[in-house]
């Protein structure tokens, strides 16, 4: 009998890395499949994991139907044995509740990934639906890791390298945004020009660095372990910090 699963996690816990894995092994016996996404950082149309994996796939648009997707499909003489969902927080509702029609009312198997909740702490509407109706929920085993070491269980946006709780819920983005930010601005390097667009981007932090808002870059230990000596030009040597 075919299943709806999902597999969420934190940003960078491996999802995308396990979807592709997912489809290979699957490919590999023999079994025929379709690659979704919504959205993916490397464009559309797209799955692509960190660890440099890149696959086509079908972008999923507010008024994508999976049912109709499905049957035009199957219509057209295509076999389906199942189908890879990423980035599955983005999906609607009515989507969701269609990937568990296909699973029920077509027999094809659904391996859904995607984060669960947003940087709010808020549960993302096709994650929340997809915890209601999946057979499983997966919580993935390798872990994202907060700066405290601890396991990584929420995901902070930074704006600019500072936590941000307000703003859209969707806002495409990567986790190494913040580098710049906790080393500071690089000599001659003018992406910190504060007329440029904001750098957004995203820390994974344990909960209670979450609520207390402490990404890498406002946590006094690392920061001071981070930051660069500075250098005295005139001197050519490290100089006393200027910075406290
Ligand atoms: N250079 C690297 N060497 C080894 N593993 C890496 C490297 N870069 C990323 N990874 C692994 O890839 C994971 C992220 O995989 P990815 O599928 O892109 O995550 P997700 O889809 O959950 O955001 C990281 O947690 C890490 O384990
Ligand atoms: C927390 C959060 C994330 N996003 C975006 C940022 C990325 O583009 C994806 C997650 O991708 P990953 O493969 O899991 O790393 O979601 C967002 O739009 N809003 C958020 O609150």
């Amino acid at each position: 009998m075919a299943e709806l699963l999902f597999f969420s996690g934190t940003m960078d816990c491996g999802k995308s890395t396990l979807a592709l894995q997912m489809d290979h092994n699957h490919k590999a016996r023999g079994r025929r499949g379709l690659l979704f996404s919504s959205h993916d950082r490397a464009g559309e149309s797209m799955i692509s994991s960190r660890l440099g994996l890149q696959v086509p796939a079908v972008e999923v648009l507010p008024d994508t139907d999976f049912w109709a997707e499905m049957t035009v499909r199957q219509t057209m003489g295509a076999r389906i044995d199942y189908v890879i969902c990423d980035e599955a927080q983005f999906y609607t509702e009515p989507q969701i509740d269609q990937l568990a029609r296909v699973v029920d009312e077509m027999d094809i198997d659904v391996f859904s990934f995607g984060i669960t909740s947003d940087f709010r702490t808020r549960l993302f509407p096709g994650s929340r639906r997809l915890i209601e109706l999946a057979d499983r929920v997966q919580v993935l085993q390798v872990e994202a890791l907060c700066w405290c070491g601890k396991r990584a269980t929420h995901n902070a946006r930074t704006v600019d390298g500072v936590m941000v709780v307000e703003g859209d819920q969707m806002m495409v983005g990567d986790v190494d945004q913040q580098a710049d930010a906790v080393i500071g601005p690089i000599p001659g390097d003018t992406s910190g020009d504060p007329s440029a667009d904001p750098v957004i981007g995203y820390e994974t932090l344990c909960r209670r660095h979450h609520m207390r808002r402490q990404t890498s870059r406002t946590s006094p230990s690392l920061h001071a372990h981070q930051m660069p000596l500075p250098f005295d030009q005139r001197q050519g040597s490290a100089a006393a910090p200027a910075r406290g």
